[in-house]
This record gives C-alpha cells, structure tokens and sequence, in this order.
C-alpha cells in the first residue's frame, strides 16, 4: 500500500526542456531527499531509472495518445505490460467515461489483477460518477487527477470551492482517495490533507521549472 503524505510527479514529455529519464530519476532523488513518500512517472524507461536511484513506491503510467480517443492514461493492455514490465508498484489507468481506444476499462482492471496480482491500481477520474464506478470496480485508489481534462469537466479546477469535488469523492467512496491535479501550494497540500486524503500527487508545482518561471514572469508581466 502506498504510504501517506507526499508523492512527487517527475514527467517531463518529449518536447519538454526536461525531458530525460535521467533528469527524472534525479528529480526523484530530490523528492526522496525532501520527504516524498513515493513518485508518479511516465514511461517504463523513466520509471526504471527512477527505482535505480531511490527506494520509494511508484505509481506508474504511460501517456499515449491514440486517434479517435481522448483517453491517453494507460489507454490499452499494451501500456500496462509496459508498466507490468517496469516494475511500478502501483499502475494509473484513465478511469473515465470517455469512449477508449481498444478494451473496457473492465477488461484493464481484470487485466491487471490477473497478470499482475501484487501491482495496486489508481483511478485517474474527472468526476464523481467515475469515482463511484472506479470504486465499485475495486480500484485501490480514485485519485482527482483529470478533474478539469474532461470535455465535461473543462473550466473546472480541482481546489474551486474549498476542494467541494474532492469532499464529494471523499464521502462517496471505500477507495483511497488520492488529490493529484493543481495542487500549488503547500498550503493546498495541507488542506487536502486535513480533508482526509489518503495521500497527494503534485507535479507541475514541484518538478516543472518552465511552468514555475512562467508564473513568476507573468506576475510582473501579465
Ligand atoms: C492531466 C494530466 O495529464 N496529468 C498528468 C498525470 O499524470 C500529469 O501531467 C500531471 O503533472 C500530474 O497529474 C500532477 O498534476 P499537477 O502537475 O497539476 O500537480
């Protein structure tokens, strides 16, 4: 089971200025150093230099984008072999509703749970029906990390109102449930937190400098 606290996205796509398994695997060590409890990573490459440089739990995904289907989490059984083969402790999947490019989101789970028995599997949700269908499903975790992805979540961030959608998905499921998405500030990682999350995902506010730099320049800049 993935501990509690903080776990520290390090992803960096092609075409990002970081964009190297290596880069990842020190941002890892860096997370590591800080007090992260575990590691969100893409690919098995990156997630295979990352559990060469620090002794955290990852949950792992591969982002692919396949014509005719928005879904690009962990979209088919090809990425979960790849992620099976990285030795990821945990395997994130998108969860939602959007039409996928080859088998159900049923057949992944099963999937999963037969040719990897020991691997625990997150829900990547965009809304409180997927939540619920995800933890009637038997996900280990529903994490909010597609809140605001969706066609039908668009506009929608994931702290609006106090954190309301993450309260709703807290209330209405026996899964743990993991904050992932717009997370910014260790304020926010608090919060979640004294909400009752079993832990938190962030990313962009940690290990994308070019995002980072951004803000800065935009608050002077506009
Ligand atoms: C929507 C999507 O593609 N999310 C991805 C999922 O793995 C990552 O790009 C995010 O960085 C991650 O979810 C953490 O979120 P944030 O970077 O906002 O802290």
């Amino acid at each position: 089971m993935l501990p509690q606290g903080l776990i520290v996205s390090c992803q960096a796509l092609p075409g990002e200025p970081l964009h190297s398994s290596f880069i990842m695997s020190k941002m890892a060590l860096a997370a590591y150093q800080a007090g992260a409890k575990g590691i969100r990573a893409n690919t098995k490459e990156d997630i295979i230099a990352i559990k060469e440089e620090v002794d955290l739990p990852v949950i792992g995904i591969v982002k692919r984008d396949y014509k005719d289907s928005k879904v690009f989490i962990t979209a088919t059984s090809k990425e979960i072999d790849e992620l099976i083969a990285s030795g990821c402790d945990v395997i994130a999947l998108d969860a939602t509703k959007q039409e996928r490019p080859k088998e159900s989101l049923e057949e992944l789970v099963s999937y999963i749970r037969e040719h990897a028995p020991n691997v625990e599997i997150m829900a990547d949700v965009s809304d409180l029906e997927e939540a619920v269908y995800a933890d009637k499903l038997g996900f280990d975790y529903v994490g909010t990390t597609l809140r605001g992805y969706t066609d039908y979540t668009k506009g929608h961030v994931l702290y609006e109102n106090d954190f309301q959608f993450l309260k709703d998905v807290l209330s209405h499921v026996d899964a743990k449930v993991i904050a992932e998405g717009n997370v910014m500030t260790p304020e926010m990682f608090k919060r979640v937190t004294d909400l009752g999350v079993h832990c938190t995902v962030v990313g962009g506010a940690i290990t994308r400098p070019l995002e980072i730099a951004k803000r800065f320049i935009k608050e002077i800049e506009g």
